[in-house]
């Protein structure tokens, strides 16, 4: 759809623009794509901050609108030159059924290619994750890998399953025809864990911190290492590869790439204090203070209790065995594909990233539920 003559004229579309990710990618094009004209923001839940964004000449159009409804996708891409698919149901807590993630992750997703294909819009960044990868469910390590790290990437849980099977239907549409006849280009950006102002989890492990006098105790050896990446760098990441989409066409399509900077590689407990020492908590135990085999009997336990009490209340704490097993599992990305393809470099420092997350958690305190 665009050509040369509409260059300073792009509509863009986030899907999911007002989740975590989805806002920062929101407020990132806003500053860093001058060729934009119309910014669509599709979400289930607009968030009220849209209504404060400071928007300059550019157009923001926000959809309250439904992955999963085909007709409110298609209506929502019709014009648009550019889609970010960022939507999608993230849980490995037990909080939704393996169908309805399913549906919102897949057959959210297929919508979405469908509505590029009917409408002739061209170009598809999609939202995967570096659970398409693993950690596997035999926990082999992911040690330091790359792109064409060899890994036997099996999947149980419902989600790394769907982020699987999505990201391989946008893969496959890479070179589809569009309304009009030019060729879908499409690729997919695969976080480690994000971090970062508005990541929900460390929310909660902060609260969980101050309901415990301040301190927090080390369920996982600090030897297993987890990959940990900035939501302002992944927001670029997505603003960088959606524009260079658009010129190197032949050689970003069909990609995949794993997003990274220079967040330090440690345990997922360990990277947490490095924002959560300043504001206040404190880990306890160098080494776990609870045995392998207990922390696995108590995350069934919960487990067992999530179904138990289904009936009657949704029970779904941060501990089970899937999210055991995720952190124990070695799993860190080393890779330039990104800078090698289109030019990515991380706009944030570790510092950088590290200050801003800091600020925003202590910007919470004294607000624990
Ligand atoms: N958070 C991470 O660590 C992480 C890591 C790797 C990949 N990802 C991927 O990044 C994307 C964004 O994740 P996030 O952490 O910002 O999650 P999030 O839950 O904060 O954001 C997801 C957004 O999608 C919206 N959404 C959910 N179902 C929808 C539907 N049916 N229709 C329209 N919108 C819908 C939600 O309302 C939400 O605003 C997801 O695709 C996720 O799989 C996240
Ligand atoms: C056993 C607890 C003791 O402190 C720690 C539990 C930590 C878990 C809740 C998190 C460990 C790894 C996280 C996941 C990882 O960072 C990557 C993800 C990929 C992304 O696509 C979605 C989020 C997540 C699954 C993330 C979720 C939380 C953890 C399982």
């Amino acid at each position: 759809m665009a050509d040369s003559a509409q260059a300073q004229e792009l509509v863009y579309l986030v899907t999911g623009g007002c989740g975590f990710l989805g806002e920062h990618v929101v407020r990132m094009l806003l500053q860093r794509e001058p060729r934009l004209r119309e910014l669509r923001v599709f979400d289930l839940h607009l968030g009220p901050w849209l209504e404060e964004l400071q928007t300059g000449p550019v157009q923001v159009t926000a959809i309250q609108g439904d992955v999963t409804q085909a007709h409110e996708v298609t209506a929502a891409v019709a014009g648009a030159h550019v889609v970010i698919h960022t939507a999608g149901l993230v849980d490995v807590f037990g909080r939704a059924s393996s169908e309805t993630i399913h549906e919102v992750n897949v057959q959210g997703t297929q919508n979405v290619i469908e509505a590029c294909v009917q409408t002739g819009t061209q170009f598809l960044v999609y939202t995967s994750s570096m659970e398409v990868v693993g950690p596997n469910i035999k926990g082999h390590p992911f040690y330091r890998g790359n792109e064409d790290t060899p890994y036997e990437a099996a999947h149980r849980h419902p989600y790394p399953r769907s982020k699987a099977l999505a990201e391989q239907l946008v893969l496959e549409a890479n070179g589809r025809k569009v309304h009009g006849g030019l060729p879908l280009v499409t690729c997919a950006l695969r976080p480690t864990g994000i971090y970062g102002e508005g990541h929900q989890i460390m929310r909660d492990i902060y609260y969980q911190g101050q309901r415990l006098g301040g301190r927090l105790f080390r369920a996982i050896p600090a030897s297993v290492e987890h990959g940990r990446v900035y939501v302002g760098n992944v927001a670029w990441m997505h603003v960088l590869v959606a524009r260079e989409l658009q010129q190197q066409a032949a050689l970003l399509g069909g990609q995949v790439y794993f997003c990274y900077d220079s967040s330090p590689y440690k345990s997922y407990e360990d990277f947490n204090m490095e924002i959560l020492g300043p504001c206040g908590l404190r880990l306890v135990g160098a080494r776990p203070l609870l045995p392998y085999w207990l922390l696995m009997f108590l995350a069934l336990l919960n487990a067992l209790l999530q179904w138990l009490l289904r009936p009657l209340l949704l029970y779904a704490p941060l501990l089970n065995p899937y999210t055991l097993a995720m952190a124990n599992t070695t799993f860190t990305v080393s890779t330039n594909k990104a800078q090698r393809h289109f030019g990515y470099e991380p706009l944030f420092s570790w510092e950088d990233s590290r200050n801003r997350t800091i600020r925003w958690v202590r910007a919470m305190d004294g607000s624990a539920p």
